[in-house]
């Protein structure tokens, strides 16, 4: 298989998957999608990401690279002629690797249990999203210095680690009728989501919220053993 032969195995809700098509239409690499149905886990995932079983994989030749955010990193390195993806200066990259830690072992996993509860039980962790969604307002304010984006003029690590997570929060904002992102609270965060989501790099490929919405109570109705319902 030649060097340049890149698969990427990832399915199409997954925001995880997400990274790393972001990442490889930022160095302009040509890939193919191979979309993952879990019914059951094809073998080429289980030989592939035989530790976790999980999507995303990038297969580069004959080599697969699992986890988004070494996926993320791997390409950074791998394809240095398109624009850097990681910051250059060594304390900016702890920055945002720091926050893409917070939003996969914190954020993100409160946002995934809000499916798996309902009504009154939602509010609390909303709360939590809600919180930490300050915080990355205020880490925007420092990791951009005024521009675009927390990479500066272009999407970088952690607008990649965050922004793949955009068609799931709008999913959250629907199914409670609560806002996370809003003009008064965090009016940086709004702008960005805009300018993240209407990059070439990301236009094209963030799922449509409606279609992630039908996915979502399919997957919530299975989380609570129930059959899906408004
Ligand atoms: N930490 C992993 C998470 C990947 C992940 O959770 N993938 C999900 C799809 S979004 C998956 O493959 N789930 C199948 C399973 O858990 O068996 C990463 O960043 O790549």
């Amino acid at each position: 298989m030649a060097k340049n032969d890149v698969k990427l195995l990832g399915a199409w809700p997954s925001p995880y998957a997400l990274r790393a098509r972001i990442a490889l239409n930022i160095k302009s690499v040509k890939y193919e999608f191979l979309e993952e149905t879990f019914a059951p886990k094809s073998e080429l995932l289980l030989k592939s990401n035989p530790v976790y079983k999980k999507i995303p994989v990038l297969i580069h030749g004959d080599k697969p690279i699992c986890e988004s955010l070494v996926i993320v990193q791997y390409i950074d390195e791998a394809w240095t002629s398109g624009p850097s993806i990681l910051p250059s200066d060594p304390c900016d990259r702890a920055i945002h690797r720091f926050w893409a830690v917070y939003l996969d072992e914190t954020w993100f996993p409160t946002m995934r249990g809000l499916l798996a509860v309902q009504g009154e039980e939602r509010k609390p962790l909303m709360d939590q999203l809600s919180e930490g969604i300050v915080l990355l307002e205020e880490a925007f304010g420092k990791c951009s210095k005024g521009k675009a984006f927390f990479g500066g003029d272009g999407i970088g690590y952690l607008d990649i680690a965050f922004g793949c997570f955009l068609g799931w929060l709008r999913v959250a904002e629907k199914i409670t009728g609560l806002k996370l992102l809003d003009e008064a609270k965090t009016p940086r965060l709004v702008k960005w989501a805009e300018s993240f989501c209407a990059d070439a790099a990301v236009k094209g490929i963030m799922p449509e919220t409606d279609k992630l919405l039908e996915f979502a109570k399919v997957l919530a109705a299975k989380m609570r053993g129930a059959p899906p319902k408004n």
